[in-house]
């Protein structure tokens, strides 16, 4: 399935058995595009004992990470469709928590899902980043190889790096985005996210994600975008914002209550059996 080109390989663990000990593996053998089957990672539809369904997901170079915004509305579009839970709001457990997902149908297909995502976690040792004590991390100047880049850092369960850029064709994200992305000042690694701001309600949007590189889209980078576009004055807490990415369009709102609020596309492009 994809959420906007955001592709991942789904197991359906209500009815398959893994190991343990097998799945970083498997998501890097899966993910691989020639000798597997091609994407972004590994995400596991999971029963839950505390909610209808439970999303483990992996990054193509096998590490596990706590929230995949582009999965989660995969999984809810899974789980409805599957019979997994029939109400059309429902809550999806993470690592990084509980979130609440909305199906919207076109017939008995879901076409849209928003995701109540939480609160963002803003606190710099909550992200994780090292550096001098401060309670937020806005455009915080970040030298990086000679050049100093401001960042504005934002956890929507898993830590993202955001910074703003004149022109997102011209954002250095194939070179910035691997640095940073392992730099220790960020202990356990980052997604690294560029942002052009269009207008308080329009975004573009690039990223590098961690443990998987370039990819079309990523939910949770978005949200961060959003967020840090208002911790930073250009965008206005309580409005929807359009963030275009490479794959297509999200539509981020971050409500007045503190809960940032996520709603696309999820799509399946085949079903079928995977040979190990
Ligand atoms: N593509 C995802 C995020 C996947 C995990 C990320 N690479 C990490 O390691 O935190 C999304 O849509 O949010």
């Amino acid at each position: 399935m994809h959420g906007l080109g955001n592709s991942y390989i789904y197991v359906d663990m209500f009815k398959e058995q893994l190991k343990e000990e097998d799945l970083a593996d498997l998501a890097i053998q899966v993910a691989d595009q020639h000798k597997g089957i091609g994407s972004d990672g590994l995400i596991l539809v999971c029963p839950s004992e505390q909610a209808p369904v439970k999303m483990r997901i992996f990054n193509n170079d096998g590490s596990e990470a706590k929230n995949c915004g582009n999965g989660l509305r995969c999984v809810a579009k899974f789980a409805y469709e599957h019979g997994y839970v029939q109400e059309k709001t429902f809550q999806i457990e993470t690592l990084a928590g509980f979130v609440e997902a909305t199906v919207e149908l076109n017939g008995a297909q879901v076409e849209r899902v928003t995701v109540d995502m939480g609160a963002p976690i803003l606190a710099r040792e909550a992200i994780p980043m090292l550096g001098t004590a401060s309670d937020q991390v806005v455009a915080e100047p970040f030298a990086l190889d000679g050049a100093t880049l401001d960042v504005t850092a934002v956890s929507m369960g898993n830590p993202h790096a955001v910074m703003f850029v004149p022109d997102i064709t011209e954002a250095p994200v194939e070179t910035v985005g691997p640095k940073m992305e392992k730099d220790p000042r960020f202990p356990e690694w980052v997604n690294v996210e560029f942002v052009e701001v269009v207008s308080p309600t329009e975004l573009h949007f690039r990223v590098w994600e961690r443990g998987s590189g370039i990819t079309q889209a990523c939910g949770t980078g978005a949200c961060a975008a959003v967020v840090a576009s208002v911790l930073n004055g250009f965008s206005n807490k309580g409005e929807d914002v359009t963030v275009h990415l490479l794959g297509g369009d999200l539509i981020i709102h971050w409500r007045e209550d503190g809960h940032v609020l996520m709603t696309g596309g999820a799509e399946v492009i085949c079903e079928g059996v995977y040979y190990r």
